[in-house]
């Protein structure tokens, strides 16, 4: 259910003495209203259902409270406003019901020009913001391809039945374009062949899924996977990003819920961003799966404000 932003996260150590130019990010974020100036919505997803049902380790539903702690010190230098729009959690309901209101949400920011970043939570979050930007794309004139960026070690396009889970957004997805016959382009990058069964693999050759395996995704083969992530943001008109942390080293993000003994580095995540920011067809983002009771000395919460940052910049 909705919750409205909690402003009292935002603190932290104030510069005074070095004026305007001295600000960080809790002095800069402020709550969202509507008909505030375009900016960038930060909005909060605490909720571990889909985590739970898909037999994870659970702990994702503090995560956005984390993720804003830990943005909460960085040097501001951002030049468009930021603004916490709150959360929308499902302690008091089913995630069903919390991901359709998680749609509803970021459909309302883009409708008022806002750039929606939502904040984690389990990766069941993506059929929630993917709702929104889908039922965004079907109020304009001529509905815009969508295209969906997964940063993940896991497809999660697991089959389901009745209920879905953090392992099944995309299949979901799949599922609701073809039923509303819009073509399904997803592109998933850093896959772990170990954590993914044949029928998975299978699954998403046959969606015509883009995909590269983690260990193809080292620095010497950054060219070969920025010319793949070109060719497949080329069929889109907008984009939806989607990081979930367990794409990174376990050394780097080790709290989650299924880390990754491999991992793909922070610096070929970090490029490939930038390129997906250069092509101006970013319309929504989110960061999925930190859960802080795993995490090391915020090591994770860290990484994730980081790449936060990174997007909203
Ligand atoms: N979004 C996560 N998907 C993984 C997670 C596994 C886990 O939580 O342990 C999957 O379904 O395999
Ligand atoms: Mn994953
Ligand atoms: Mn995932």
């Amino acid at each position: 259910m909705f919750k409205v932003p909690d402003m009292s996260v935002w603190n932290g150590r104030e510069d005074f003495l070095e004026g305007a130019l001295g600000t960080r990010w809790h002095q800069q974020v402020s709550a969202w209203h509507e008909g505030a100036a375009p900016g960038v919505a930060l909005f909060g997803f605490p909720c571990e259902q889909g985590v739970s049902r898909n037999l994870g380790r659970t702990g994702a539903k503090t995560g956005p409270q984390a993720i804003r702690r830990a943005l909460a010190s960085h040097a501001w230098h951002m030049t468009k406003p930021v603004y916490d729009a709150g959360d929308i959690g499902c302690d008091d309901c089913d995630l069903e019901s919390a991901q359709q209101q998680l749609g509803d949400c970021v459909k309302r920011l883009l409708e008022q020009q806002q750039f929606p970043l939502i904040m984690g939570g389990g990766h069941e979050m993506a059929y929630g913001s993917w709702q929104g930007l889908n039922q965004f794309a079907h109020e304009q004139a001529k509905p815009p391809v969508i295209g969906i960026i997964n940063f993940d070690a896991h497809f999660d396009l697991r089959a389901y039945e009745a209920l879905g889970s953090s392992g099944t957004p995309f299949k979901q997805i799949a599922d609701k374009c073809s039923a509303q016959n819009t073509p399904f382009h997803y592109c998933c990058l850093g896959v772990a062949q170990s954590s993914n069964t044949q029928a998975l693999f299978a699954r998403a050759d046959a969606l015509g899924v883009s995909y590269r395996l983690d260990e193809q995704m080292g620095v010497v083969y950054l060219t070969e996977t920025q010319q793949q992530l070109a060719a497949f943001i080329k069929k889109c008109d907008w984009l939806y990003l989607t990081i979930d942390l367990d794409v990174l080293p376990a050394a780097i993000a080790p709290g989650v819920s299924a880390p990754a003994a491999r991992g793909v580095g922070l610096e070929v995540l970090e490029t490939l961003i930038a390129d997906i920011k250069a092509s101006g067809k970013l319309k929504l983002a989110d960061i999925a799966e930190l859960n802080p009771q795993l995490d090391i000395d915020q090591h994770t919460a860290r990484t994730a404000a980081r790449l936060l940052g990174l997007i909203a910049r």
